[in-house]
């Protein structure tokens, strides 16, 4: 018989930073099901990034993939075309591990043939735009005249920080009451402190500037120790009201990401 050439079939993998926290799974549950929305013939699998999460919901009999073993499964189930979505916020650390990951599996024998990264939440500057005018559309109910909002992101020591004060700048262009600091890069809580000083605040409201509500959300923002966000501005005297939502629980933060999933499909398609 002649050689037939194999059929193509093509995959997602999500690929998270991850939680350890339970509370977050339905966030995870929320982003499967919009993309299962947008693509209802291609499979979903997944896969986080953080080893130490992996580990410690390893250790409760929990199993997630590292984007590795991830896309040595899809290879030995036959996909031959793989598109890899990131659902991280920056292309800092976490989102250029991947990346190395994913080009060390693109063409290895007997594997997948393409595979191909999707950006993260944000790259470009008009994914700066969009984030940003869907989070002021989307500001907390409760939220009057008088009050302040802070967004809480992750921040990183990678040169992708820059995000962060990209992203203020945006903000504050639209609405100056909309403050975003970050828990271990610039801007800090510090800085929006001192501008808070200068005005009179009725109320400050705490969000989370990242994917899931997770560790970082419900102890460094929102936990009752002395050095959360919650803490530190209640110490000053600030009325707070923190709201442990992801970015990821709104369909149209989602939306950002499956466009960037949906150039990653294109491309993987016009390539023989
Ligand atoms: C490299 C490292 C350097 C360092 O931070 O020291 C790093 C970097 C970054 N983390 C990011 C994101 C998140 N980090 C967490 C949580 C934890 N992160 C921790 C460690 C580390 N994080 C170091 C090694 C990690 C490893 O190799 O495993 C843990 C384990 C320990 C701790 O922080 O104490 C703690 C576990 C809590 C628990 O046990 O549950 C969550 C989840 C959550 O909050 O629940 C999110 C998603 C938030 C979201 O959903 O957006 C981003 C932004 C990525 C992006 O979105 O772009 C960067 C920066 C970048 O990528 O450049
Ligand atoms: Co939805
Ligand atoms: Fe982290």
């Amino acid at each position: 018989a002649a050689h037939t050439k194999k059929a193509n079939k093509t995959g997602i993998l999500l690929v998270s930073f991850g939680s350890s926290y339970p509370e977050t799974r339905a966030t995870f549950q929320h982003i499967e099901e919009e993309v299962k929305a947008t693509f209802p013939d291609l499979e979903i699998h997944w896969a986080f990034t953080s080893k130490i999460i992996r580990n410690k919901l390893r250790s409760r009999g929990e199993t997630i993939d590292s984007p590795a073993e991830a896309l040595a499964k899809m290879g030995e189930e036959g996909f031959t075309n793989v598109a890899v979505q990131s659902l991280h916020v920056i292309p800092g650390e976490e989102y250029e591990n991947l990346k190395t990951t994913v080009e060390a599996f693109s063409g290895m024998p007997k594997g997948i043939d393409r595979v191909q990264l999707g950006k993260p939440l944000l790259y470009h500057q008009n994914d700066i735009e969009n984030l940003g005018d869907v989070l002021l559309q989307n500001l907390p109910e409760g939220m009057v005249e008088g009050d302040v909002l802070v967004f809480m992101g992750h921040g990183t020591h990678h040169p992708a920080n820059v995000y962060y004060p990209g992203m203020q700048y945006y903000l504050w262009e639209k609405n100056p009451n909309v403050f975003l600091a970050t828990v271990e890069g610039y801007p800090e809580l510090n800085q929006v402190i001192e501008k808070l000083e200068t005005r009179k605040v009725n109320k400050v409201w705490l969000l989370p500037f990242m994917t899931i509500a997770g560790d970082h959300a419900r102890n460094d923002m929102a936990g009752e120790e002395e050095e959360s966000w919650k803490s530190v501005l209640e110490a000053r005297g600030y009325k707070t009201e923190a709201v442990l939502e992801g970015m990821a629980d709104q369909d149209d933060v989602v939306r950002i990401w499956i466009e960037h999933l949906k150039d990653v499909l294109v491309e993987l398609k016009s390539k023989k």
